[in-house]
């Protein structure tokens, strides 16, 4: 079987107004300046916990004044009822799963959002019966760009890291899908910069090249 592994924020979804906002909750709760929504697009990619950490930090908080821990769970209370207020799927990507499954690939999603918080995101999209396995931040003991959460996540779904393809738009993505021996395709239409892309097997600039990109780099019958 062919496996192709998507990444969620900044791949299948749009989340950069949601999670900007909720951010700048987070900070006004604190007294904290508001962030704009281009620098938020720069913290995304590993996790929750970090998002939280350059967001307090680029609103010059340091550490120790604010507890991490407790600034994480707040921002989770935040986010968690508003995850799909204003984010969307990238246009084409309910098609191209459902042209990718129809066409025989398993799809699952590894992302580095909290698993409860990804699960509820693809629920409210109608993409949870398209996946057989999702996935998130703190699933496995690490995050992207280990390739333990991508290897963890292509043994969910029963497929093997030769016959898979990852597709998502950090380095965190391409650097995991390296190191777990996966070919990748990098989102160019999503958060992360041109040098992401840097290792990628390949780069599509929409979500709808995916599936003929990912069919030309794992072919049915190799
Ligand atoms: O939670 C994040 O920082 C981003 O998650 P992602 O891995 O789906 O891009
Ligand atoms: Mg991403």
């Amino acid at each position: 079987m062919r496996l192709a592994v998507f990444d969620l924020d900044g791949t299948l979804v749009d989340s950069l107004t949601d999670l900007a906002d909720s951010v700048n909750i987070l900070l006004q709760g604190y007294g904290l300046p508001k962030q704009d929504a281009e620098a938020v697009r720069g913290m995304i990619g590993d996790g929750v916990a970090a998002l939280v950490e350059r967001a307090l930090l680029r609103s010059g908080m340091p550490a120790p004044e604010i507890d991490r821990t407790e600034a994480t769970s707040r921002f989770m209370d935040i986010y968690g009822p508003r995850a799909t207020e204003h984010s969307r799927l990238f246009p084409g990507t309910g098609t191209a799963l459902t042209l990718m499954r129809d066409q025989g690939w398993t799809l699952a999603v590894c992302t580095n959002k909290p698993v409860t918080a990804a699960r509820a995101i693809l629920d409210s999209f109608g993409l949870t019966d398209l996946l057989s396995a999702v996935s998130g931040g703190d699933s496995f003991a690490t995050r992207k760009p280990d390739p333990a959460p991508l290897l963890g996540t292509i043994s969910l779904a029963g497929g093997d890291p030769g016959r898979t393809v990852m597709i998502g738009d950090h380095a965190n993505d391409i650097h995991a899908a390296t190191s777990a021996g996966t070919r990748s395709i990098f989102a160019g239409w999503g958060y992360g910069t041109a040098t992401c892309a840097d290792g990628a097997t390949a780069t599509a600039t929409r979500i709808s090249d995916v599936p003929d990109l990912a069919a030309h780099l794992l072919p049915e019958t190799s």
